[in-house]
């Protein structure tokens, strides 16, 4: 269970929210909505651990936000990529999974092929489309062993059937016992979500 305990977020003189408390099961997804600045993504790395609250707690089967099992339970994707151009897709891929050691090259292969980037392994991720790019953190996310899921804006630069696997995706690992958070100004139509309106 995810436990948000008495959240608040100030930036600025900005006071983005307060007194924020809820939980989340296995099993559950949470669309957070709210107009542009309202406070998801500052959320969202808050749960992530990488920002900082003004007041509140966060745990993960009462495990707190900065500890190492927390953090091995979490996949973070943000707004800016993580990829380098300078690396091929397979190398970032290689690179974005390198905490989880059992993972191998032939998974990679497949999990690339998977969100449709067959053939593109070798291709530095500087040539890459926007989607393209995406696909491969995507691709990332669908290999790791995180049990939560914190996406912000998931759905940002890819094409419909890319939101079709993403939604496939989020709904089997919720199905599995998962936990997903994320984020769209996008209608989805991922199945039972929860929403929390900021
Ligand atoms: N490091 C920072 N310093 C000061 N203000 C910040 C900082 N980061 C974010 N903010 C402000 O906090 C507010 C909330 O930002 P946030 O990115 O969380 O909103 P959001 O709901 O995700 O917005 P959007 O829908 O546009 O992505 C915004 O007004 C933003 O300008």
């Amino acid at each position: 269970m995810l436990k948000i305990d008495n959240l608040s977020c100030q930036k600025g003189y900005n006071l983005l929210f307060k007194h924020l408390s809820f939980e989340i099961n296995s099993g559950d997804i949470l669309r957070i909505t709210g107009t542009n600045g309202s406070g998801k993504t500052s959320l969202l790395k808050i749960l992530a651990g990488l920002n900082v609250q003004e007041q509140g707690g966060v745990f993960l089967d009462n495990h707190a936000v900065k500890s190492e099992i927390y953090q091995k339970e979490i996949f973070y994707l943000g707004h800016l990529s993580v990829l380098s151009g300078e690396l091929s897709a397979l190398e970032n891929l290689e690179f974005l999974t390198g905490l989880n050691k059992s993972t191998n090259q032939v998974q990679l292969i497949k999990a690339l092929s998977n969100i449709g980037l067959k053939g593109y392994e070798d291709e530095y991720c500087a040539k890459l489309s926007a989607g393209e790019k995406r696909r491969v953190i995507l691709a990332g996310l669908f290999i790791s062993n995180a049990k939560v899921w914190l996406l912000d804006e998931p759905f940002t630069a890819l094409d419909s059937n890319g939101v079709a696997i993403i939604e496939h995706r989020i709904n089997k690992h919720c199905e599995q016992g998962g936990l997903c958070l994320f984020t769209t100004h996008q209608s989805s139509a991922l199945l039972n979500q929860k929403v929390l309106a900021l």
